[in-house]
């Protein structure tokens, strides 16, 4: 276990005060939240945080504003920056400030843990030690900062303190069990059992037995009564998966259950009492199941009170490094060898259209970490495991690749919160891409540089210049002026 402390998260945010605050209290963290700069301010008086989590935007001012006088006055303090302006300059005020992490939104909750961890002075050691034991950041498990995801996040806080039935809806892979567990382990039945049941894998002749239970005799074989999954899940959650599945007939009787919370077993005549948070799933489209009377309407409406929609891993390709990285983290921590990925490599893989979405993926991270043999993983091995056949049908648009690239490779320059970037990051990039752009636009009007010139929207004499500073001999270039 991590050390805990006492932690205040300054956030107008609703939605990420609940989140942020249940998510760190299941770590044994004390946490005080706080709505704006004034707020703050007053909790400070009487609250002595350990770390101090806050957003920029607040509605009373800049939450960076103080921050180094807070700092003054308590330098035991570790302040962490939540932003929601991405930019570099907002990393870059936060750590002149004296910020210990800065995180730009939307951030991902295991982040957020470890920056609390790494505060609290047991993050990254800790980590070793930890490592063969089990997961990191227990409760946590949900990883993604793509804004789909975020819209996720901010679902599953609103219904953290309620018991509205949950209908989550996406595609095979894409983490609907992940989302009906983090909704238990987050809420407020986390103390009592979550119970989850496929609906297409069990015969169909069995699910309401395995559903309601049964009394000995029931049919044969039912040797004694034995409690059904609505009973197992008492005081707890039950997630029922691939709803779309469910034969009419257990429709039906699941309703009536609903509808009356009592539970009466197959071959049996008392009802028992059921108080179960009802999380169901599915990958098919349940109004067109509807239409084709394979699905009843009123349990539909039963259960969809909030619908999550969880995007397929190819709409939010930005999210696919990092879960790469999670994924082969987690296969290091288990005792396969450690593996990074080379650029290239991330590159395919965000190319890639995971049919199988994360499952996908996390499969394929778990083969490599134990079949790749050098420690970075290059692109030619994926390429091997990869259908890349399959890539151009619907692959991301180059300009979101590019995109991709430059934020991957600023982050990794900038380190943010390991150590002071001192490098002239900007000049760094376009020493990088400029001569890969001047070259493509000599080529493709056969060096004629007034031309190149004109398509890159710059003077001739500054093309020049530049051809020169990156050693590109214009000479060697046919000039057809
Ligand atoms: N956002 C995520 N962060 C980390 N792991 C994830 C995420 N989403 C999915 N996974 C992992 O991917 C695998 C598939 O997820 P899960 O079983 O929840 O998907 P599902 O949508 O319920 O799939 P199916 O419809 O096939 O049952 C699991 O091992 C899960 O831990």
């Amino acid at each position: 276990m991590s050390a805990t402390g006492a932690i205040l998260v300054v956030d107008d945010d609703p939605a990420i005060c609940v989140v942020v605050g249940e998510a760190l209290r299941r770590q044994g963290h004390k946490v005080k939240t706080a709505s704006s700069i004034k707020e703050r301010g007053a909790l400070l008086e009487s609250f002595a945080p350990d770390v101090l989590i806050t957003d920029v935007m607040l509605p009373d001012g800049d939450g960076l504003d103080g921050v180094a006088e807070i700092l003054e006055r308590k330098p035991d303090l570790s302040v962490i920056v939540l932003s929601a302006q991405n930019t570099l300059n907002t990393a870059i005020r936060a750590t002149e400030k004296g910020a210990f992490e800065y995180l730009p939104k939307p951030f991902d909750l295991n982040e957020l843990a470890r920056a609390v961890g790494d505060a609290l002075g047991t993050g990254k050691a800790q980590e070793g030690e930890d490592g063969a034991t089990g997961l990191p950041h227990d409760g946590l498990p949900l990883v993604g900062r793509s804004p789909a995801m975020q819209e996720v996040y901010r679902t599953i806080a609103r219904v953290l303190s309620n018991d509205l039935s949950i209908l989550v809806l996406g595609e095979s892979g894409t983490g609907k069990e992940l989302v009906a567990e983090a909704i238990h382990s987050l809420g407020q039945r986390r103390t009592k059992p979550f119970v989850a049941i496929n609906m297409a894998a069990i015969p169909r002749e069995l699910i309401e037995a395995e559903l309601f239970g049964y009394e000995k005799g029931a049919f044969t074989g039912a040797q004694a009564r034995t409690a059904g999954k609505f009973e197992q899940a008492q005081g707890g959650t039950l997630f029922l998966d691939e709803i779309g599945d469910m034969p009419m007939e257990a429709q039906t009787r699941l309703l009536r259950v609903l509808q009356s919370g009592e539970v009466t077993t197959v071959g049996g005549s008392k009802p028992v009492r059921v108080n179960v948070r009802i999380i169901a799933a599915t990958n098919k489209d349940l109004p067109k199941l509807i239409e084709e009377n394979r699905f009843r309407q009123d349990l539909y409406y039963r259960l969809n009170v909030v619908p999550i929609a969880l995007p397929a891993l190819r709409e939010r390709r930005e999210d696919v490094i990092l879960l790469a990285r999670h994924f082969l983290d987690r296969a290091a921590l288990e005792g396969l060898p450690r593996k990074a990925l080379s650029d290239d490599a991330a590159q395919l893989l965000m190319a890639y259209h995971w049919p199988g979405n994360v499952r996908e993926l996390q499969n394929l991270m778990q083969r490599l970490a134990v079949l790749s043999r050098e420690n970075v993983i290059a692109a030619d091995v994926l390429r091997n495991s990869l259908p890349l056949d399959m890539v151009p049908a619907d692959h991301a648009a180059p300009a979101d690749q590019l995109g991709q690239a430059v934020r991957e490779w600023a982050k990794r320059q900038l380190g943010i919160g390991i150590g002071q970037p001192n490098r002239a990051l900007h000049d760094d990039l376009l020493a990088l891409v400029e001569p890969i752009l001047l070259q493509e636009t000599l080529a493709s009007v056969d060096g004629n540089q007034i031309r190149a010139a004109g398509l890159l929207g710059i003077n001739r004499n500054t093309l020049r210049k530049k051809l020169t500073d990156y050693g590109l001999d214009p000479l060697q270039l046919r000039v057809a002026e």
